[in-house]
């Protein structure tokens, strides 16, 4: 459905932030792209959006085929009109408008009225706490509600593959959770996603392949449920010790894994 190969994207004259990264979605199931800060995560989703240029940067090299069309350097609008929707990171609603209009806004491509009404009514089973909210402006709804506005719109407009970036940020453990089951929920009503999560213990549990990406290259990828038993990801991502070693530190002190953990990413990030 959707393949990226040899993908190259740069800001201006600096060095690539991508540097030959191939992914593939295929037609069914929650693929999950995993990685810290800055790994180049974002930048991805905007190179298959089009929205790239939008931040100063481009594609550099490789490909990106939706459908087996290419669609590397496309605008946003041709993109979206050949059914790729991202929610973009952060909600971005429209808060002056209710729910409903958000809604509207959501499936202004779709042309039948019934059609429209028929998600509509989906999104209402799939967020009850939005059909209750359906006449309140999207700017008052709590952070978790404006992401469940922000996925129920891109679903709107019936896509044949959604990318999902950073769903959980800055939400609490509970909504996280619910967040996971509702992405879970939209795939198995058939249509894929790319999530693109920070939240690693979250993604493995509801993708069924997994992407990790570190500086811009790929440097683990296969089924989820192998890549969640990988020492590498339980260590960096899961914050858990696969050795199993909590005995403590050289001075007696109790290690502190997570402390440990953190110290350690903050090392590997720092560059
Ligand atoms: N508009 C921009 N101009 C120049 N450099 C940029 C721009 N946007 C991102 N970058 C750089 O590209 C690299 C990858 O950033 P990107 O935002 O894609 O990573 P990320 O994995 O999404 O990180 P985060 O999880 O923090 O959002 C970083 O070094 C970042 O500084």
């Amino acid at each position: 459905m959707l393949d990226i190969e040899g993908l190259v994207v740069r800001y201006g004259g600096r060095e690539p932030v991508l540097h030959g990264v191939s992914l593939e979605v295929t037609e069914a199931g929650v693929v999950a792209l995993l990685g810290a800060n800055g790994a180049g995560k974002t930048s991805l989703m905007r190179a298959v959006s089009g929205t790239l240029p939008l931040h100063g940067g481009s594609v550099a090299a490789g490909s990106i085929r939706f459908l087996g069309k290419d669609i590397a350097g496309k605008d946003p609008a041709a993109v979206v009109a050949g059914g790729l929707v991202q929610t973009p990171e952060g909600r971005h609603v429209f808060g002056a408008l209710t729910v409903d209009e958000n809604l509207d806004a959501g499936a202004i491509t779709v042309r039948s009225r019934e059609a429209k009404e028929r998600t509509r009514r989906q999104m209402f089973e799939l967020f009850p706490r939005l059909a209750e909210r359906r006449r309140q402006r999207a700017g008052t709804l709590s952070g978790g509600e404006q992401q469940m506005l922000a996925i129920a719109r891109a679903l709107m407009s019936q896509p044949k593959l959604l990318l999902l970036d950073e769903p959980s940020l800055g939400l609490a453990p509970l909504l996280v959770k619910q967040i996971g089951e509702t992405v879970r929920e939209i795939s198995r009503d058939g249509v894929p996603v790319l999530l693109v999560e920070q939240n690693a213990a979250m993604a493995l549990s509801v993708a069924h392949r997994a992407y990790v990406l570190e500086l811009g290259r790929v440097v683990l990828s296969g089924p989820a449920g192998e890549l969640s038993h990988s020492d590498e990801v339980r260590r960096l991502y899961l914050g858990e010790d696969p050795a199993g070693d909590e005995a403590g530190t050289p001075d007696g002190k109790p290690r502190g894994v997570r402390g440990d953990l953190a110290t350690r990413r903050l090392a590997r990030w720092a560059g």
